[in-house]
């Protein structure tokens, strides 16, 4: 079956969304079989924020061509708006809705206040770009996001002289007086609990006075691909960016280019349907796949043969063909992707052996606490799955229908629909979450499984 383009339903950012779903839930739909189908996904949440926020801060006015529409990007939309950016909608040729013109603003300005929602590309990226606006900007989020760590972002902002109140606990809330300027230079923070301390600062030093030399201190830092993407963005707009010291970033001060730029498939997003294709035995495909990406979803091509599947790249055509004689478990330890953890484990919870995921204890402070929410949504349905301080162990079991809370997160939602694949009677609380950064995911499973 071949998926045809969606039109993205009319966009409520705070609103449940629930296509699909209803008080009751959603019941998540089980495969008869093996699904064959082939489908595109709309643009990338982190390329869509990153340029949104450089092209904000660039030398002129620039486009994005077939960006994500979803509630992230809607937040971060509104937040360089109220910062005095105007971004224009305008009619492109993406399949998921119009292009955006940004013209970035004469002068960046306070006085506003940025809803963060949940997500962690606009509380992590905009409190610097509120920096070198002039006058207070507060920040606030979902009440989950004033559990979401800030403190790199706070810390080091503060370090660099910049006047941030906030009220000791390292979270959102949190005001920002900008005086129009940052003087930059050396900065140390400890990126140990997320790789957009790195990113956030990085995206605006360019236009610190003296640039930005942001040196790491602490743990690992996790999701280093994402800090790759920051870094290759910025050096597609023409800064200079030194990254050879391991814990490092140089920037140097300097304008960023304007661009007219395109954004690639959402490849995280594309995760719960290419594991349809694993726990159904079946062959999906997901078209428009870049031959070079900085996209930490690229890596799948890696993951899922672990479980048995096999994937075969032709062009721009990504497609998995999953195991015929059962699911295997997999050890995994995988602190450059903490963002694909959640669909993983759903495959793992239905193999034939056990498996093992390590190394992404700081996926505790995603949108929940996606460990302890993965092992209790599974161990509800008869799973045998233990936390570790760093990950998950499973053990194979036979799962039973009944509720899946989704914990106002996407990927824990999508997760409850890849089990439901194979366990009839999964029930998702709020399907509607996945507009967090899918708005069509309950059409485009739909399709799947038409
Ligand atoms: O910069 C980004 O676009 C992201 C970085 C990662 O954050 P963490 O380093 O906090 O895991 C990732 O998990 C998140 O989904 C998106
Ligand atoms: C961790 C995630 O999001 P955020 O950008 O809010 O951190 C995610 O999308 O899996």
């Amino acid at each position: 079956m071949q998926i045809s383009k969606y039109s993205a339903p009319e966009f409520d950012p705070y609103g449940d969304n629930a296509a699909g779903g209803d008080d009751e839930g959603w019941l998540a739909p089980t495969a008869d079989g093996p699904l064959e189908a082939t489908l595109q996904v709309p643009g990338s949440k982190s390329l869509t924020n990153r340029e949104l926020v450089l092209a904000a801060l660039a030398d002129g006015p620039g486009m994005l061509r077939a960006p994500l529409f979803s509630r992230d990007s809607e937040l971060m939309i509104e937040g360089l708006t109220n910062l005095g950016v105007a971004i224009e909608r305008v009619p492109g040729e993406g399949a998921f809705g119009p292009d955006l013109r940004i013209a970035p603003a004469e002068e960046l300005l306070g006085s506003t206040s940025v809803d963060t929602g949940l997500a962690g590309t606009v509380m992590r990226f905009l409190p610097p770009v509120a920096a070198l606006a002039l006058g207070p900007t507060t920040f606030d989020g979902d009440p989950h996001a004033r559990t979401r760590p800030m403190g790199g972002i706070i810390a080091g902002l503060q370090a660099l002289g910049v006047d941030l109140d906030d009220d000791g606990r390292g979270t959102l809330p949190f005001t920002v007086h900008g005086t129009g300027s940052v003087t930059g230079g050396e900065l140390e923070i400890d990126a140990s609990a997320s790789s957009q301390f790195v990113s956030g600062l990085l995206l605006s030093a360019p236009r610190f006075e003296r640039g930005l030399v942001l040196r790491h201190v602490g743990e690992r830092v996790p999701s280093r691909p994402h800090i790759d993407m920051t870094v290759a963005a910025l050096r597609a707009r023409g800064v200079e960016v030194d990254d050879s010291e391991d814990g490092v970033w140089r920037v140097a001060p300097g304008p960023i280019r304007a661009l007219d730029i395109a954004i690639e498939p959402d490849l995280s997003n594309a995760e719960p349907f290419l594991a349809a294709a694993v726990v159904t035995g079946g062959r999906v495909t997901v078209t428009g796949w870049p031959a070079a990406t900085t996209q930490v979803g690229a890596l799948l091509a890696e993951y899922l043969p672990a479980f048995g599947a096999s994937v075969d790249v032709q062009g721009d055509r990504f497609t998995v063909q999953g195991p015929a004689d059962g699911i295997r478990g997999v050890d995994l330890h995988l602190p450059e992707a903490g963002e694909l953890v959640p669909n993983l484990v759903a495959i793992a919870a239905l193999a034939t052996t056990p498996s093992r995921f390590s190394g992404i204890g700081h996926i505790r402070h995603h949108e929940t606490d996606r460990i302890a929410a993965l092992a209790n949504e599974l161990n509800a349905l008869g799973g045998r799955v233990r936390e570790t301080e760093d990950g998950l162990e499973i053990d194979p079991a036979p799962l039973t229908g009944g509720p899946w809370k989704a914990y106002a997160d996407h990927r824990m939602a999508t997760s409850g629909a890849i089990v439901g694949l194979a366990v009839p009677g999964v029930v998702v609380d709020d399907i509607g979450t996945t507009s967090k950064t899918l708005p069509q995911f309950p059409e485009l499973w739909r399709e799947l499984l038409a």
